[in-house]
């Protein structure tokens, strides 16, 4: 068997061109900001990433960046300045900051009315409540790329394995609810009986940062394989799988080329919503 490869960079580039188009159709202008502290190099290529985004779509962007060495007032400082600023429509603060600074008092400080990544309390509350929210990109991207290549979820064992603030956490509740109805299994590194867990699951949705972890061996046979995970080795990104789980799986996106190019455009989508909302 040779898995399908849900090709997350071609969807994203079509979907980019419905962005464009819609972004045409506004009456107004749509400007997303980023806040990044510190110069972590993959931090600074993500957040490049995105300007470029902005400016293929026509999404005016606003870069903000402060050093490692800020401090959480000063970061909040410049969230207060961006919920003030008219011409952002919503923005994000680059995770992880700096050990020094409050994530809680940085992501609490955004006005959850500009929030791009879904992050805030009040957004991450209105998720788990299934109120309408801004839901975050990487849980939006990985359920987007699984319904384009219409694998259904519904009553099916899930297994997302990492349970951090922009992925696995949101994700694992996102899944579980009306209408994808999956049965959601959410395990870390306390997860005593992962193997187990592993082989015994239909779909299997890896977030850890764990290079290569899950061998073919692993997996059952027919399974649904999404590959979010990234570690640096050099130039070189490797994810959570070993590639070769192609044999095994009926399914598999993977990293990069699957998750990563949609979590790009469900930020675009994030921030049109949020111009879109706006009074
Ligand atoms: N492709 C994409 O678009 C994106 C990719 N990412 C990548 O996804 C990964 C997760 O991101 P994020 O949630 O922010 O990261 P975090 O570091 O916050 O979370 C990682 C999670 O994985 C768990 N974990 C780590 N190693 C193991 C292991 N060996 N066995 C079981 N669980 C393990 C941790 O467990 P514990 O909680 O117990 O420590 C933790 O819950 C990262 O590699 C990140 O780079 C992130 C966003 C977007
Ligand atoms: N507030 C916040 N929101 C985030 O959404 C957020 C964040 N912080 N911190 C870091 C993670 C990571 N993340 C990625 C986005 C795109 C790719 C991506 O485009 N990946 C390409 C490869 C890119 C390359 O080659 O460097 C791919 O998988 O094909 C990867 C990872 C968003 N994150």
């Amino acid at each position: 068997m040779s898995a399908i490869i849900m090709d997350g960079k071609a969807l994203a580039q079509r979907i980019k061109v419905d962005i464009a188009a819609a972004i045409g159709k506004l009456d107004k202008p749509v400007g997303l900001g980023t806040i990044l502290v510190g110069d972590d190099p993959g931090s600074v290529a993500y957040v490049e990433g995105k300007h470029r985004d902005c400016a293929e779509v026509g999404i005016k962007s606003i870069k903000v960046n402060l050093p490692a060495s800020a401090t959480t007032n000063e970061v909040i400082a410049s969230v207060n300045a961006l919920n003030a600023d008219p011409s952002c429509s919503g923005f994000i603060v680059q995770l992880p900051l700096p050990v020094g600074v409050n994530t809680q008092k940085v992501l609490s400080a955004i006005n959850p009315a500009k929030d791009a990544d879904g992050l805030t309390p009040n957004n991450l509350g209105n998720l788990v409540l299934g109120f309408n929210s801004v839901v975050a990109c990487t849980p939006k991207a990985i359920v987007a790329l699984l319904a384009e290549y219409k694998i259904n979820l519904s009553g099916v064992k899930v297994l997302v394995i990492g349970r951090g603030m922009t992925v696995g956490r949101p994700l694992s509740i996102l899944l579980s609810q009306k209408p994808i109805n999956a049965t959601v299994t959410l395990a870390h590194s306390a997860s005593k009986n992962l193997t187990d867990l592993i082989k015994d699951a239909d779909v299997v949705i890896a977030a850890m940062g764990s290079a290569q972890f899950i061998k073919p061996e692993m997996v059952k046979k027919g399974s649904v394989l999404v590959d979010v995970g990234i570690t640096r080795d050099g130039n070189q990104l490797v994810g959570d799988f070993d590639p070769k789980v192609i044999e095994v799986a009926s399914a598999f996106a993977p990293m990069p080329g699957g998750v990563g190019p949609m979590t790009r455009v469900m930020l675009l989508k994030n921030v049109i919503e949020l111009a879109r909302n706006e009074k």
